[in-house]
């Protein structure tokens, strides 16, 4: 095999394509990943420095995904020499008897997810500091916690290179022209491989556009907001304080969810499950800030001890499928491209299985997992123009 030629190459060094391009080294593949920016940056999904980790989702299959995910994280803690999981709970509120908080509870209970109940008695012995709100319940998924999401990156890019992994950043791909030996041109050269995994991010359909696809994707700005705390150390992750996650109430049919002061002393990151349409390229122009409007009247009722504006407010960028779902799949003309995308941003806590998924498609192996909610077709499904 020539100095151009590879076994597989993984184009966007994201969490998922680190995590693909690692599984594909761990197989003897010859591997080349490709990222358009000098590594580490912060333009894509994956930067910043933490994530949640949990499994209160309201579909059996992602749980059953995590359960695999925290072995792999643990394996990758213990491979690499890093921390990268921290236990904290994650809180869980919202109104009863709606689907959305509902089904949580009834799938961690019926996965036997270790839990606590919370009654509107007791919430406040446990969270003196969070209001719950008047019809709203609470439970706390023990094993829930957060991920460090730079380091992770390091790690895994590391331990990708140490099994003789390639990484090329500052090389943009431009041109994929499919065939059993793939040629992908970027900015710097000409590499040509047997087996292709796309895992761009939020850009994922400007490089389809060339191999006849384009996805149901939409690219969506988050205003990733830091709130102060009124004593420093209330809401610290050292004094126990958990992740959380408030499903829908007054303030937004959106998900709110947060996490322990940690990156930056004495403020908490919240955010809301939700923002407004971008081109990744033109990310700074898009300056709506409605999401912080609802963020401040839900900190000034819940969190009264944070001061109701944001202190930092940065930026992350989400990938939505119109069903949340990720996409995992072959492209539908070229089986020897494989496309990861859509991670309607949930994806980080499954970049472990994720790379697993892509790497045993694109080496022709059947996954562990049933695939269909991943499926490119349940778009094809509802709209035939796709292809
Ligand atoms: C604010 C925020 C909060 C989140 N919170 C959570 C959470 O708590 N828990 C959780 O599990 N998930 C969370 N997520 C979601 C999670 O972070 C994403 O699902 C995940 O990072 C997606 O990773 P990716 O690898 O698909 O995309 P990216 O990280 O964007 O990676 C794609 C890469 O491809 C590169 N690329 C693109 N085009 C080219 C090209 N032509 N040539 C070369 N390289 C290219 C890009 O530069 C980029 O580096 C959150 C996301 C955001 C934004
Ligand atoms: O994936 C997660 O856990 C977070 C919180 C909930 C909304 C999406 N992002």
């Amino acid at each position: 095999m020539s100095d151009g030629e590879f076994d597989c190459v993984v184009i966007g060094a994201g969490v998922q394509g680190s995590f693909t391009a690692y599984q594909l080294a761990k197989r003897n593949k010859k591997t080349l990943l490709l990222e358009q920016f000098v590594l580490p940056h912060t333009r894509g999904s994956s930067h910043g420095q933490t994530r949640i980790i949990r499994k209160a989702y309201e579909e059996d299959f992602y749980v059953r995904m995590m359960e695999e995910s925290y072995k792999l994280w643990s394996q990758m803690e213990k491979e690499a020499g890093v921390k990268l999981y921290r236990q904290t709970g994650l809180l869980v509120m919202g109104p009863e008897k709606t689907e959305n908080y509902e089904i949580r509870k009834k799938i961690l209970q019926k996965n036997n997810v270790p839990m606590v109940q919370l009654t509107p008695e007791n919430f406040g012995l446990h969270f003196p500091n969070v209001s719950l709100a008047e019809g709203h319940g609470a439970f706390v998924e023990l094993t829930a916690g957060v991920l460090y999401a730079d380091r992770t990156l390091k790690a895994v890019q590391g331990q990708f290179q140490k099994l003789g992994g390639v990484i090329r950043d500052n090389e943009k791909v431009t041109d994929i022209k499919p065939g059993s030996l793939v040629t992908v041109s970027t900015l710097n050269g000409v590499y040509r491989t047997k087996r292709l995994v796309i895992t761009a991010g939020p850009w994922t359909n400007k490089l389809l556009v060339d191999i006849g696809i384009q996805l149901p994707l939409e690219v969506v700005k988050i205003n990733v907001c830091y709130w102060r705390e009124k004593v420093q150390g209330s809401y610290d992750v050292k004094q126990r304080f958990p992740c959380f996650l408030q499903t829908e109430g007054e303030e937004s049919s959106h998900n709110i969810y947060g996490l322990p002061a940690n990156e930056y002393p004495g403020m908490v990151k919240i955010c809301l499950h939700s923002g407004s349409s971008t081109d990744p390229d033109q990310r700074d122009k898009q300056t709506d800030r409605s999401d912080i409007d609802t963020l401040q009247r839900f900190v000034s009722r819940r969190f009264t001890g944070l001061f109701p504006e944001p202190a930092v407010v940065e930026s992350c960028l989400y990938t939505v499928t119109p069903d949340d779902h990720f996409v995992l799949d072959h492209h539908p003309a070229y089986p020897n491209i494989v496309i990861g995308a859509g991670f309607s941003g949930h994806g980080f806590k499954f970049g472990p299985v994720v790379g697993q998924i892509l790497c045993d498609l694109s080496l022709g192996e059947v996954p562990s997992f049933d695939l269909s909610p991943f499926r490119i077709r349940r778009f094809q499904e509802k709209n035939k123009s796709l292809l």
